[in-house]
């Protein structure tokens, strides 16, 4: 075997075996993530090069100690050269693997859940709508790529979004932007978009959509922690994030995953909001805590991120999101809880 065929089979068990390292907080591979921008081995040394990551100093331990049980007892390694560079300021809008502002975008605040069916995306919206109804300028993503549901509750379903220059220029409902990543592609194509399709979606609706000028872009994710929430980190400085759950135990397990990632990823988060949290009964106007109550708050002390508070489960919510016309935009106890949670973020922006 020559040297060339030699380093070559090397590289692929190194490639393998860093397949199976996962990056803390992410269902992602330091592979599939494009971590890894060199996997050579120099005199028995496993010398490792991986691309600028932002993250905090326990993540960093941990992935090297992970690299380094991963690679160790394979052939011919005896010692591991690891080079996990910080990220520099990136001065090339075009190549930023290191997170670049969006232009004339002050700030980004993406809304995540562990745990798909949480209310994310209404979230999402009436947050979007309740920071407009305050006075700020508001953009509005859907990068929701398993069900974008934002053109359907801002009842712009069929529009279409035209060419601004060499930008995508974002369609305008009640009074905000909005881009979907539904507008990128077909529903039923969403499931077989991979890692590199996904990153470069993401940093074309962050990046050359005219969205300027703006004072938040509020930006919708997929459920969980995936494809989209790492390309989103790596392509945009974040503001703030909200994470929404709702009461029950298990969608709490899912709150929690939730807020490892942005730590992970050193990105602030703002903190957690309860969704369908309770319910005013319309003949007696008790409030009925269902699905329990109390457990939230006590969850966000002990990850030290701040209680949101929380939001009535009504029939409403759902019938005018399915409107296009989201319940923040009247004038009901429902529309005022989501505009509470607007002026919590306004006062933290
Ligand atoms: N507070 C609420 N009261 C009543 N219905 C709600 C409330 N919040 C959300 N819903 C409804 O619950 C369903 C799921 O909400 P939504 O689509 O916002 O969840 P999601 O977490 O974004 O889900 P996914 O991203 O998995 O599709 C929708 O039909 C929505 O209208």
């Amino acid at each position: 075997m020559s040297d060339k065929a030699k380093q070559g089979a090397i590289e692929e068990i190194f490639v393998s075996a860093l397949k199976k390292v996962q990056y803390p907080g992410f269902e992602m591979d330091l592979i599939t993530m494009e971590l890894i921008e060199e996997a050579r081995l120099v005199d028995g040394k496993a010398v490792i090069k991986m691309r600028p990551i932002a993250a905090p100093p326990d993540v960093r331990e941990k992935l090297e100690n992970e690299i380094a049980s991963a690679l160790s007892g394979l052939p011919g390694v005896k010692e591991l050269e690891l080079n996990m560079p910080q990220p520099a300021p990136a001065k090339d809008p075009n190549q930023p693997p290191t997170p670049t502002p969006i232009e004339g975008v002050t700030a980004v605040v993406p809304v995540a859940s562990g745990k798909g069916g949480v209310g994310k995306s209404t979230v999402a919206a009436n947050l979007a709508l309740g920071l407009a109804k305050l006075g700020l300028k508001v953009g509005l993503l859907d990068l929701d790529l398993y069900g974008p549901s934002v053109p359907i509750m801002l009842g712009v379903k069929d529009a279409e979004p035209t060419s601004s220059g060499d930008k995508l220029a974002p369609i305008v409902a009640h009074g905000i932007k909005t881009v979907s990543i539904g507008y990128l592609m077909d529903n039923e194509k969403a499931l077989i978009w991979r890692g590199p399709l996904i990153m470069k979606a993401v940093r074309q609706l962050l990046h050359q959509v005219d969205w300027a000028p703006l004072d938040v872009l509020v930006l919708d994710l997929p459920p969980g922690t995936g494809d989209v929430q790492i390309s989103m980190a790596q392509e945009v400085p974040i503001t703030g994030a909200v994470v929404v759950t709702t009461p029950q135990d298990v969608a709490l397990v899912d709150a929690v995953k939730g807020v490892d990632m942005f730590k992970a990823v050193n990105a602030h988060v703002f903190g957690i909001v309860e969704n369908m949290s309770y319910f005013i009964c319309d003949e007696c106007q008790k409030r009925h805590e269902i699905f329990g109550n109390g457990s939230v708050k006590p969850l966000c002390e002990k990850l030290g991120v701040d209680y949101l508070g929380d939001l009535p489960l009504d029939t409403a919510v759902r019938e005018l999101s399915d409107k296009g016309t989201p319940v923040v935009l009247g004038d009901t106890p429902a529309g005022e809880a989501y505009l509470e949670l607007a002026r919590k973020i306004k006062a933290k922006l």
